[in-house]
């Protein structure tokens, strides 16, 4: 089991964010973890990584419970994470390179001497994900898309058993988020590499190899499942309470709203 939730609640400033969750994911899975804004997704995100801790319920990840250990740096290391927050604690002036390596230490920044055989794994990665042109150059000059995939590295750097990727194509435009994503699936395909968690609003962005998907409302887990059942025209429409179309083309979701009468709409 690479993660589990149980009946977990979370109550921030007063109120509740998070209501009754319950998760469970088995190693070799890849979920999708879709909501709208607001839906209490930063908020999982936040408990998966231990910033949170859930006010009521059971947080295992990678078989620790949160809470009754210590987090040690070996547990950091387990749990892979891309997200816009951490973009913002990095060093500008840091290399693609640099980055890459220091997520072998689950560090922002470099402060300890990494060996020569994290050194190599950092340019392996670099090179896998098509970022051996601007290794050296400063995070600060390089493009979203390029941040995002030097993250992705950082965050694959110490092999880590569970990746989240927090909204990774936002702000990208689409020749941009399809080479993310193509990087993307060839990291879930891969029979030694983590098991993945994608959070996102955009059903576009959902990858064949994400076969479960976790559908969050209002903080609450509205369903989950096989992802084909999970983004379809029924449970779509109830979940946004608006009637939907979903078109399943090249083994990938397009959504559209349904074509109803402006009558309809106002009711
Ligand atoms: N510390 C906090 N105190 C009070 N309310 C909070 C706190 N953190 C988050 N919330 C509220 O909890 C809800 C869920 O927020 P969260 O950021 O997890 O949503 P999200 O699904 O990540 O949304 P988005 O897609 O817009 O990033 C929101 O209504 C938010 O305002």
């Amino acid at each position: 089991m690479v993660l589990q939730l149980e009946n977990v609640s979370l109550k921030r400033n007063g109120s509740w964010i998070l209501k009754g969750i319950d998760w469970c994911i088995q190693e070799g899975e890849h979920w999708v973890l879709f909501g709208l804004n607001g839906a209490g997704k930063t908020a999982i995100l936040k408990m998966l990584n231990a910033y949170y801790f859930p006010t009521s319920g059971k947080v295992t990840v990678v078989g620790k419970e949160f809470g009754k250990t210590p987090l040690g740096e070996h547990l950091r290391t387990k749990i892979g994470l891309v997200s816009s927050s951490l973009q913002q604690k990095l060093y500008p002036s840091d290399s693609a390179y640099e980055i890459v390596l220091s997520g072998a230490f689950a560090s922002i920044g470099l402060y300890e001497t990494p060996t020569d055989e994290m050194r190599a794994r950092a340019v392996s990665l670099l090179d896998e994900l098509g970022c051996m042109e601007y290794a050296d150059r400063n995070y600060e000059t390089l493009s979203q898309g390029e941040r995002q995939r030097v993250l992705i590295g950082r965050a694959l750097m110490a092999k880590p058993q569970l990746l989240i990727l927090d909204e990774p194509a936002n702000g990208l435009d689409f020749i941009a988020r399809e080479q993310l994503l193509e990087k993307i699936e060839k990291i879930a395909e891969s029979p030694e590499g983590p098991t993945i968690i994608f959070v996102t609003h955009h059903v576009e962005e959902i990858l064949p190899q994400f076969n479960k998907t976790l559908l969050l409302k209002k903080g609450e887990a509205f369903a989950s499942g096989d992802t084909r059942e999970m983004i379809s025209n029924d449970m779509l429409s109830n979940f946004f309470e608006l009637p939907v179309d979903v078109v399943w083309k090249n083994d990938r979701p397009l959504l559209t709203r349904k074509n109803l009468s402006v009558k309809t709409l106002l009711t």
